[in-house]
């Protein structure tokens, strides 16, 4: 039995269509794919992001904001989008198992990760949330929200931008253990988790969005993982990605491409975690990491699509 954690990106969720029946879709195409693990006997640990959605859910909470019915700020917004998106996946998930008539439960944990407060992620703002802005709507955007920082996203348009902090310790890791053990699948550290600071016995949540790549590298590296999927709207890792002499690598060691992350050849914020990530969990464990696209998932599995990453 193999122990594989899959990490799923907020942006492959939430494609044009942002209504929860359009990503209920995505979610389900996905875990009937990821079913086949389940079948092959394998464990699954599921994680998600949710930098689409909490940009979302933050500007429905502004638009809403009264004296009666306050916005909720980032660390709780982040933990509102792990139980929709968990709920999304978990009731996917049922469905299958019921569908293949396997008795297993799976269940959704809301996961908090404790970063430094002293992370120079704080001053230097990196981690794309929300919707896509063009170029004209720049000006009004930057007048409507002036304290935001916005940056471009490889290409798909502006986007603000938050604090992303590393994940140090998944405060919920022993109960995940224990799940894990038990043969249950969990969905956890949504979003990366939410960011919270330890002040002596309190966690104070944090106004940030942890890259849940990072989260999965840790949590696959603390439960030794056989393997790290990170699953997300590309078909793969690309050298000069966007340009004429782009090139998809199919196969590649994590010293190889170590090269690439030290010369800044990915775009922070979007590939660059995914492929440190996965580098991280490969030094870390010897065990291979994959990134790939959500829709490919079926090929990844048989290892005829996707990047992967070995020692
Ligand atoms: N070198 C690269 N290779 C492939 N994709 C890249 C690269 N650089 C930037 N990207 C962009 O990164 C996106 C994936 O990052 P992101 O959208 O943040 O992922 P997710 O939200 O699914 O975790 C791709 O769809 C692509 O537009
Ligand atoms: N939290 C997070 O990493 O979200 P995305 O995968 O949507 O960027």
């Amino acid at each position: 039995m193999a122990k594989i954690v899959v990490a799923l990106g907020g942006n492959a969720i939430l494609s044009n269509d942002a209504s929860a029946n359009a990503q209920k879709e995505a979610v389900q195409g996905t875990v009937k794919a990821l079913i086949k693990f389940i079948e092959n006997g394998d464990q699954l640990i599921i994680t998600h992001g949710n930098g689409p959605q909490v940009g979302n859910l933050l500007l429905q909470q502004q638009a809403a904001d009264s004296e009666k019915n306050p916005a909720m700020p980032l660390d709780t917004c982040g933990a509102m989008t792990q139980g929709s998106i968990g709920y999304w996946f978990q009731n996917a998930m049922q469905e299958q198992l019921a569908k293949k008539q396997i008795d297993k439960s799976v269940v959704s944990i809301v996961t908090q990760t404790i970063v430094d407060e002293n992370d120079q992620a704080f001053e230097q703002p990196t981690k794309p949330i929300g919707p896509f802005y063009k170029e004209s709507e720049l000006e009004q955007i930057t007048k409507l929200h002036p304290e935001w920082t916005l940056v471009e996203d490889s290409g798909r348009g502006y986007r603000r931008v938050v604090p992303s902090p590393q994940p140090l310790e998944i405060k919920e890791y022993p109960a995940i253990k224990q799940i894990v053990d038990a043969g249950i699948i969990p969905i956890v550290s949504g979003g990366g988790g939410i960011p919270v600071i330890r002040k002596g016995d309190q966690l104070i949540g944090t106004e940030a969005v942890i890259d849940k790549d990072f989260s999965a590298a840790k949590i696959a590296e603390l439960i030794n993982a056989d393997q790290l999927i990170i699953l997300t709207s590309v078909g793969g890792v690309f050298y000069n990605y966007g340009k004429a002499n782009q090139e998809e690598i199919f196969d590649v060691t994590a010293e190889e491409i170590q090269g690439h992350i030290d010369a800044k050849e990915f775009a922070a914020g979007s590939m660059m975690p995914k492929v440190k990530a996965a580098v991280q969990f490969v030094q870390k464990t010897g065990n291979p990491a994959v990134i790939g696209a959500l829709e490919d998932v079926q090929d990844i599995i048989s290892g005829n699509k996707g990047t992967a990453i070995h020692q």
